[in-house]
């Protein structure tokens, strides 16, 4: 997806997060490693960090379903255009500041609405876990 300045995934903003998000069969999955000054508690991540990860990954998940969904499995459509409508997280654990992982699947999709369940993990444990719906745009006329 070029040009890209999102702050969550875009290749072209160096000030953001530069997340790539994968197919690994059913699941969507991501491997991000945070920068030493996106601490919040001593030790771990800040947790605003961790929301814009899994809101990111989760409207990336969203929208790659629905490329496939019309038989597109690798060209970017624009027309195809997605936010996020809600997102509710639960902080289960703190996130140390090393390599996390994130693990998306879509869990229904209801007209243009995408449900998005997605974990962040650290070391194979879930230290927050997201419910997020993705709203594809209408169509412009
Ligand atoms: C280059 C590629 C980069 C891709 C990655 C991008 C990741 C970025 C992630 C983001 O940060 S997106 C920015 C944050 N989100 C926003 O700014 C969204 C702002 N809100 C809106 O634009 C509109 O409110 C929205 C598009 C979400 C809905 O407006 P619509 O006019 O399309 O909705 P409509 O009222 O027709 O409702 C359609 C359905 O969605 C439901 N709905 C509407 N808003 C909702 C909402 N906020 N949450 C959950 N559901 C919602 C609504 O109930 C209804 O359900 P039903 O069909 O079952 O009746």
């Amino acid at each position: 997806m070029r040009p890209n300045g999102c702050f969550g995934c875009g290749q072209d903003n160096p000030y953001g997060l530069q997340i790539e998000s994968h197919w690994e069969g059913d699941e969507v999955v991501c491997q991000w490693t945070p920068k030493e000054y996106m601490i919040g508690p001593p030790n771990y991540l800040y947790g605003g960090i961790s929301a814009s990860l899994i809101d990111c990954h989760s409207v990336n998940t969203a929208l790659s379903y629905a490329h496939k969904k019309v038989g597109n499995d690798d060209k970017y459509d624009r027309s195809i255009q997605m936010v996020t409508g809600s997102m509710n997280l639960r902080y289960i654990k703190p996130v140390p500041m090393r390599e996390v992982e994130l693990r998306a699947t879509v869990e229904k999709v209801e007209g243009r609405k995408y449900f998005i369940k997605t974990e962040l993990q650290s070391d194979g444990i879930t230290c927050v876990r997201g419910d997020v719906v993705a709203i594809q745009l209408k169509a412009a006329q």
